[in-house]
């Protein structure tokens, strides 16, 4: 008969560390782990060691697990960082809204906060659900004594279902301790009206008006979310940064699920932050992938109540409609397709580093490496380089051919033509959420291409080309055959540059999105100065269409 051994330790059971200040706390800490006989330190040789981004988030949990807690370590989860967790109060909670609350005592906030802070270094503190005044203030000395390199402040106060969840009296030490630290806060409409003392908040204008407002507290960034706008279209969300305001527009998605979409944008943006992101591209990220998941989960059903929560991980609506899949792609990255090319980066005595972020300088909106030339580890290293630049942009990379490559980086995608590997292989190999573009020159490719599982296509050449050899050219009637066709969007490429694109994109075809281009970039003396033109005739040609 087999039997299973399991190995028991005793440990001496920790003296409580509550009511110690953080200082006496750290020496405590330090004498018992010396007791327990383990290393504070683990012996891994510095070369060895890799920093993992990681978010601490100090919140409510939420039964349910759409929002809170659960829903950050979701978000963070999806969003590839690591997340670790200070509750500050456990609610009974579901679809149909708040059953009840339980705050923790704060000597217990204190001693997590403690475990967390002074052993595992998190890159950044998001806030959720911070039910008392005394709460706040131990967080405001605990993130003193370890500073970290940003905090995101979600001032919840009241839950998807109208229940409240902190009470005004938090509301002076929001405004007096916390926001003051905060690298970005991120109030719906209620809460920003609350922090304003009630101010009515009913336009976009009195939006931008409250965002400046709570800047005047402290936050570097304001993030006012107008999803309660009445009357609106679409949702408009408004970045206030000291200076400039930038306006987020995302389509309204009718779903009754979208409870947690708020600690889960907070937790994406902190995500992005602690990858290393600025702030208005992790705003950017978070909120593209928060429409997403909104997107892919109208239909989920979980509960009977009428606050659903959404699923980030684009995984379950699998069981509700066999093995389809919800793109993730945006298809408004295809506007600008920088391609490179490794040739013309040699003759021009550039880095393929110095040619991306060029590019992304001046406005490329989504990048692919297509280095013919290059050997498979000068590849993956460029690729590992360029990826780094393109993240802290928002910007998707792509690899061209190699999808082992793209598997290997962690790229965003691959573009493949009709002779590479077939897209239907490459998107088992590289799962549901990559990006995967196909070339294509008739309808009958670009269905395909559909069937496949493909993102987006690519269809050319437009016009003659020197760049890829024994291309045939398609015109601007071939390019509209095939964009009549496709289900998919399309990016028109071959021979185009700041003197053809507005043709191409005056053709107004269906579904078309934008140019891909290599030398009118990359076969030019200043990449940036190119793209710039370019960028500007591509965003005036859609002024005029308009
Ligand atoms: C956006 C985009 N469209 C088309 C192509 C061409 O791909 P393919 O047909 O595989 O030819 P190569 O680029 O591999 O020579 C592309 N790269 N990008
Ligand atoms: C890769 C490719 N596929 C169709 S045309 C083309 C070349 C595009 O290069 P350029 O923008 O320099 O004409
Ligand atoms: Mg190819």
């Amino acid at each position: 008969m087999g039997f299973h051994c399991t190995r028991v330790f005793s440990t001496p059971k920790a003296p409580s560390l509550s009511l110690l200040k953080p200082d006496l706390i750290s020496t405590k800490v330090h004498q018992l782990n010396k007791v327990r006989g383990f290393e504070v330190k683990a012996a891994m040789p510095p070369e060895d060691q890799v920093r993992i981004p990681h978010v601490l988030t100090v919140a409510g949990s939420d039964s349910g697990a759409g929002a809170g807690i659960q829903a950050d370590l979701k978000a963070c989860a999806a969003r590839g960082v690591y997340c670790s967790t200070v509750i500050t109060a456990v609610t009974a909670q579901n679809t149909v809204g708040v059953q009840g609350v339980n705050v923790l005592p704060e000597d217990f906030v204190l001693e997590q906060l403690h475990s967390v802070l002074s052993d595992m270094r998190p890159d950044v503190v998001k806030t959720g659900m911070l039910p008392s005044t005394g709460i706040v203030k131990v967080l405001c000395r605990y993130l003193q004594e370890f500073p970290v390199r940003a905090l995101v402040v979600d001032p919840v106060m009241v839950s998807t279902s109208g229940d409240t969840l902190a009470g005004p009296s938090i509301l002076s030490s929001f405004r007096e301790e916390l926001l003051p630290m905060a690298e970005i806060v991120t109030p719906n409409l209620k809460e920003a009206s609350a922090l304003l003392g009630g101010m009515p908040l009913e336009s976009l204008a009195d939006m931008h008006s409250a965002a400046k407002y709570i800047h005047d507290f402290g936050p570097k960034n304001v993030l006012v979310k107008g999803g309660d706008l009445p009357a609106s279209l679409d949702a408009v969300d408004v970045l206030y940064d000291g200076e400039n305001y930038f306006e987020f527009r995302t389509s309204r998605i009718k779903t009754p699920n979208t409870h947690g979409t708020g600690c889960s944008l907070a937790s994406s943006i902190a995500a992005e932050l602690a990858k290393g992101s600025s702030v208005i591209s992790a705003v950017k990220v978070a909120k593209r992938f928060i429409e997403s998941a909104l997107g892919y989960s109208k239909n989920i059903l979980i509960g009977n109540g009428p606050h659903g929560p959404f699923d980030p991980f684009l995984k379950l609506k699998k069981y509700a409609h066999g093995s389809s899949r919800q793109s993730l792609f945006d298809p408004s990255n295809l506007f600008l397709y920088a391609v490179t090319d490794s040739r013309m980066n040699q003759k021009w005595d550039r880095s393929i580093t110095d040619a991306v972020k060029a590019a992304i300088q001046g406005g490329a909106t989504i990048v692919q490496l297509r280095e013919k030339e290059a050997d498979t580890r000068d590849f993956l290293e460029s690729a590992k380089a360029c990826l780094e630049i393109c993240r802290q942009h928002g910007v998707p990379l792509l690899i061209n051919d190699r999808v082992d490559i793209a598997l290997a980086c962690d790229a965003d995608g691959v573009h493949v033509g009709q002779s590479d590997m077939p897209a239907h292989v490459a998107r088992v190999l590289l799962g549901p959420d990559k990006i995967i573009g196909v070339s294509c020159k008739t309808p009958e490719q670009a269905q395909e291409a559909w069937v496949d599982g493909a993102d987006y296509i690519g269809c050319g050449g437009v016009y003659p080309t020197n760049t890829k050899e024994n291309n045939p050219t398609l015109g601007l009637d071939g390019l509209k055959t095939v964009c009549l066709a496709s289900k998919l969007p399309v990016v028109a490429i071959g021979g185009i540059g700041i003197s053809n694109a507005h043709s191409v994109m005056k053709l107004q075809a269906p579904n078309l999105k934008g140019v891909a281009v290599v030398s009118a970039l990359f076969d030019r003396e200043s990449v940036l100065i190119e793209t710039r033109k370019l960028h500007k005739v591509l965003v005036e040609s859609n002024t005029e269409i308009r």
